[in-house]
């Protein structure tokens, strides 16, 4: 077991949720291994996964879903939905019962677990809703197997976190958890985990890069601009993001997206805002210098354009969310045929705008881009559109014929998509990517 104390959001012992009944206590973890699932867990790389449950859902005959692939993505998703709003607590059981099963993997934690508990178990929650769609379980599979190396998990992990998430599912999903949805559960980690078992056991590459900061500007008290010279160049795309953990904040990995497209230098721009009660953002902004030496995990997203695509196209990006689209404006600009693209670049205040004289220049350059900024609070200023960025999108146009990218806070992110749905814009034009709260 590590030596290294849990903080006191996690939970102490398997009866007591200690996160909610004894928060000022420093505890010690689990002790007790979480009893095994009653299936047992197979990962297709070893063995086969398991067959249908034996005891299907019960409920109409026309609601149960054809394959059991389907099944289990569908109880997954229903048990989910139930215990989600209890995330935190989960995620504090999940990390106990993976560090009483697998101790080494404490050490890849930092002293509060409880965020990086939370991503991780979304990041293993999210494929398995997907089981029965493979292209989209591959789509889930590629980057997340890359942030979990980042992470530094190993592939004979992976049937311990499967055991730790059942063990904890089972205790919080109380009345709707029963034999079958257990079952249904076990067969979707096991299609899910086993191929990210597979690609990290045959990964070759180094999972982390570093770089070395190489210029901090301070814009604001909450805003920072960061110059990080990567050892050798990342391989990565205009729009991607990369997770980064920084010295002051050591195992804390967080994805920040570059601000330019990729150059020959290799040489990364950040754009950071310190959100409230962020650990890292805050550090990023008010403590990170010239000097520090910064790791950088692969790059992954989904924000990015075809150049062979044949529609116009549509970026929405609230304050920071700023980043990834110049980087992509700046790319395509090197296209010999840009696509038609308009951009909407929105902030609570103008000084939110940190990208916004470079999208001027580039569009006073070419006549491919066009831009609005829209700005919540900037009553005086006649050259931004007032409101909120989903308000004036769907104000200023049709877009039901465009791809649309989105990128900014989950919130601004879930406003914009809602009303560009209702607006007609079909949900697979639409891109973003999925940052959690
Ligand atoms: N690739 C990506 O998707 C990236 C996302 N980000 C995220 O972008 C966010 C940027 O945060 P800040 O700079 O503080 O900007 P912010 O959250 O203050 O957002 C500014 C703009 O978003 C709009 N907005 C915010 N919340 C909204 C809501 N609930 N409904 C409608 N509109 C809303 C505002 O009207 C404003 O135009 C962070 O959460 C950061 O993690 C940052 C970089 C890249």
């Amino acid at each position: 077991m590590s030596a290294e104390p849990l903080s006191p959001e996690e939970p102490g012992d398997r009866d007591r949720p200690a996160a909610v009944q004894r928060p000022a206590r420093r505890l010690t973890p689990v002790r007790t291994v979480p009893p095994p699932p009653t299936t047992p867990i197979v990962l297709p790389g070893r063995h086969t996964a398991p067959e249908q449950a034996p005891d299907p859902a019960p409920g109409p005959a026309a609601e149960v879903p054809a394959t059991p692939e389907a099944h289990a993505a569908r109880r997954v998703r229903e048990t989910w939905d139930e215990v989600e709003p209890q995330i935190d607590e989960l995620a504090c059981w999940f990390a106990a019962l993976l560090f009483s099963l697998a101790p080494e993997v404490r050490a890849l934690f930092p002293a509060r677990v409880t965020e990086p508990a939370r991503r991780l178990l979304r990041s293993i929650v999210l494929p398995m809703t997907t089981v029965d769609r493979p292209d989209a379980l591959r789509a889930h599979v590629e980057p997340l197997v890359r942030e979990h190396r980042a992470l530094g998990l190993r592939a004979e992990q992976y049937e311990a976190i499967g055991v730790a998430l059942i063990g904890a599912m089972r205790r919080f999903a109380g009345e709707h958890w029963d034999a079958p949805t257990e079952h249904a559960w076990v067969r979707a980690f096991s299609l899910a985990a086993g191929p990210m078992e597979q690609a990290v056991r045959a990964a070759a590459d180094p999972a982390v890069a570093e770089g070395t900061v190489v210029g901090h500007r301070r814009l604001s008290w909450d805003l920072a601009v960061l110059h990080v010279a990567p050892d050798v160049p990342v391989p990565h795309r205009a729009g991607q993001y990369l997770t980064v953990e920084i010295p002051q904040r050591p195992r804390m990995w967080r994805p920040l997206s570059p601000a330019t497209a990729p150059r020959p230098d290799g040489l990364l721009e950040f754009h950071v805002r310190a959100v409230e009660g962020g650990w890292v953002s805050r550090a990023m902004v008010a403590h990170a210098a010239t000097g520090d030496r910064w790791r950088l995990g692969p790059p992954a997203g989904r924000l990015g354009l075809d150049p062979h695509g044949t529609r116009d196209v549509l970026m929405v990006a609230g304050g920071t969310g700023g980043a990834p689209v110049l980087a992509l404006c700046e790319d395509m600009a090197r296209w010999p045929r840009p696509r038609p693209c308009t951009v909407f670049l929105g902030g609570r205040v103008p000084e939110d705008l940190t990208v916004l004289d470079r999208l001027q220049a580039l569009a006073a350059e070419h006549p491919w881009l066009a831009l609005a900024a829209v700005c919540e609070d900037d009553p005086l200023n006649e050259r931004t559109l007032p409101g909120t960025l989903p308000d004036a999108v769907v104000r200023s146009g049709d877009w039901s014929g465009h791809d649309v990218l989105l990128s900014g806070s989950p919130a601004m992110i879930r406003a914009t998509a809602s009303a560009l749905l209702v607006d007609g814009v079909p949900l697979d034009h639409i891109r973003y990517d999925p940052f959690a709260e």
